[in-house]
């Protein structure tokens, strides 16, 4: 299980590695700039042969006949080092790729003085080899942008876990001259510089992934574990959160422990192997609810009830007004239709104990009605799976909706309908943070998980799961997973579905919602571009089947 930890969690679990003799700081910081150096290559196998024999390095001619020589030209190094032990890992890097014969230059922001110990003597060894050169913004853009012949790789040592504030003033020259190089999507840019970022694009919140004026890498190496906020998102514009990272590559420097409480992890597949039937009557595997909205708003319930019976419930049934019957029967077959009209048709319909998840919210309309049927359907104590107008339709009072919700409860709201629920949350988490840790999206979801006393998952490419007790998990649709189209409409009706289905087929609230999120990535990635949702429950049987086969 890949836990993701805080800048304090990584700390302890140095300090602890350190403490039991296990490793020294000094080995700690030599494996992480080697681990650094190693990546570097894994992430461009053609940067190998710079510096050596017969390959291209400072002063020598592209020849045009030779692409990667003549791709790559002169390749130069520019290590930016920061006051902290980011830096250390900085001077470590600067040392193994000169002495693979590499033109390094090194600047150092702050005074060599006040370097904590195994930084300073990182900076010591450079020292023997190399000059460190006393920071200046403007001299270090005149040096990148003076040199049109030669490619550079930027390496970013300068702030990683312990920056606590937006980027000082005097480094704002530099990013701007740095700034145009283009960040491509899936973090390559073979043809230009590299910019590599140690353990976090400096000024980037290593907890919430939020922004203090972040320079934007190509690569992203870390160490030991990923860091909660490399897997925030922040859909804020082009650059911000995750997007800042490039590729990411954790590195091993050899510490075994865990963080001891408060643990994040990442959703992965381990979590949704087994739900391949493997026998029983349909009854065995639940029967789900699914409500409809009336007439002309009915294909958001039926999206999420394909996905209910995809997932494998035993049985899926449709509930829909009178006044939506018809139009409901015409695009039905293997889900059942039944009316209800209103609440006491809820009430009525959920006496039938075998009808054991339910799902409403979907295209359910913020009219009268819609209170009354979430109140009458929590009351029926149910697997229930609240999402878009269920939610939305207690903006005004939020605590009768708490109130009622219960532990076999999962609420999926997008961004604007968490904020609808807990503004207060909400505006915490949109403020422009001034210092750090900053408030992330974990931390949000948390709290809001404790106030309703169910789980919530927060949607999003970082989609956010916790339960009251604070138990929590990631599920990430980026790097690797990157599935960008999930954002089309009705892909969330989807995933209440998924949730739904797995609810009625006994799972439990939290592990319903990590592998309904897991499974929902996983089905965008199947299809690929041009997904729209009513193609998303179709690609499960593909997706379950990989599962079996690789499980
Ligand atoms: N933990 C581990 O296991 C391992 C950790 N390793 C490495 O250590 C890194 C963490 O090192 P770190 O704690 O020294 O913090 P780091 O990011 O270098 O910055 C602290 C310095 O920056 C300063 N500062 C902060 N913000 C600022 C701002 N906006 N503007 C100006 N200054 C600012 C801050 O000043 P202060 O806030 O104290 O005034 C302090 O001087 C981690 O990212 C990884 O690379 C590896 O070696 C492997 C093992
Ligand atoms: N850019 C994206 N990358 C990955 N997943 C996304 C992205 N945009 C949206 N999603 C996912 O798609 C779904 C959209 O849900 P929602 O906003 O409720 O849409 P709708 O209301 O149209 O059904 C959520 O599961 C969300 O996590
Ligand atoms: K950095």
């Amino acid at each position: 299980m890949m836990e993701l930890l805080t800048a304090a969690q990584m700390r302890a679990i140095e300090h602890e590695a350190i403490e039991s003799g296990e490793v020294t700081g000094l080995d700690l910081m030599e494996r992480a700039g080697a681990g650094v150096v190693a990546a570097i290559f894994e992430e461009w196998p053609e940067l190998e042969r710079v510096g050596q024999e017969g390959g291209p390095e400072g002063g020598a001619a592209p020849d045009p006949a030779d692409p990667p020589r003549g791709i790559l030209g002169k390749m130069k190094v520019l290590v930016l080092c920061g006051p902290g032990n980011n830096g250390g890992d900085g001077f470590v890097v600067a040392r193994l790729l000169q002495a693979r014969g590499w033109q390094v230059d090194v600047f150092l922001y702050g005074n060599p003085i006040d370097l904590p110990p195994d930084a300073a003597e990182n900076y010591r060894r450079w020292a023997a080899v190399g000059e460190v050169r006393t920071w200046n913004d403007r001299e270090i853009r005149d040096l990148y942008e003076g040199d049109a012949t030669s490619r550079f790789l930027v390496v970013d040592a300068l702030f990683g876990t312990g920056l606590t504030r937006p980027m000082p003033d005097d480094t704002a020259e530099m990013w701007r001259g740095f700034m145009p190089s283009p960040i491509v999507s899936d973090g390559r840019d073979p043809g230009g510089d590299r910019f590599v970022a140690i353990d976090f694009p400096s000024g980037m919140c290593s907890d919430s992934g939020k922004d203090f004026g972040a320079l934007p890498a190509h690569l992203t190496v870390t160490f030991h574990a990923a860091k909660i906020g490399h897997y925030m998102s922040l859909d804020c514009g082009s650059y911000g959160g995750s997007d800042n990272c490039g590729r990411l590559r954790v590195v091993d420097i050899g510490m075994t422990k865990t963080a001891a409480k408060g643990r994040v992890t990442l959703v992965e597949a381990g979590g949704v192997l087994g739900q391949t039937k493997r026998g029983g009557h349909k009854y065995n595997h639940g029967h789900a609810l699914v409500l409809s909205g009336g007439h002309g708003k009915t294909g958001a319930a039926r999206l999420a009830a394909r996905g209910a019976l995809r997932i494998g419930a035993g049985l899926v049934t449709l509930g829909s007004p009178r006044s939506a019957m018809f139009e409901n029967a015409a695009q039905l077959t293997a889900i059942m239709l039944h009316q209800i009209d209103g609440a006491h048709g809820v009430s009525e319909l959920l006496e039938d104990k075998r009808l054991n998840a339910v799902c409403l919210g979907p295209g359910l309309g913020r009219g009268m009605d819609t209170q009354a049927v979430v109140i009458a359907a929590l009351k029926a104590q149910r697997a229930t799976v609240l999402d878009a107008d269920a939610l939305t339709r207690f903006e005004r009072n939020p605590q009768v909706l708490f109130d009622l919700l219960h532990e076999q409860c999962v609420l999926t709201p997008h961004g604007g309908e968490f904020a609808k629920l807990f503004p207060d949350l909400a505006a915490k988490l949109a403020q422009r943070p001034q210092t750090g840790p900053a408030y992330s999206k974990v931390d949000a979801t948390r709290e809001a998980a404790a106030r309703a006393g169910c789980v919530v998952l927060f949607k999003g490419a970082d989609t956010v799961i916790a339960d009251p007790t604070g138990r929590c998990s990631v599920n990430s649709a980026q790097y690797d997973r990157a599935a960008p189209w999930l954002a089309t409409a009705g892909a969330g009706d989807v995933l209440a579905g998924f949730i739904t289905g797995l609810l009625a087929r006994g799972m439990s609230p939290k592990a319903a919602a990590e592998a309904g999120a897991w499974l929902h990535v996983e089905c965008a990635r199947e299809f690929g571009p041009g997904l729209i949702s009513e193609d998303l429950p179709e690609q499960l049987p593909a997706v379950l089947r990989r599962l079996e086969r690789d499980g």
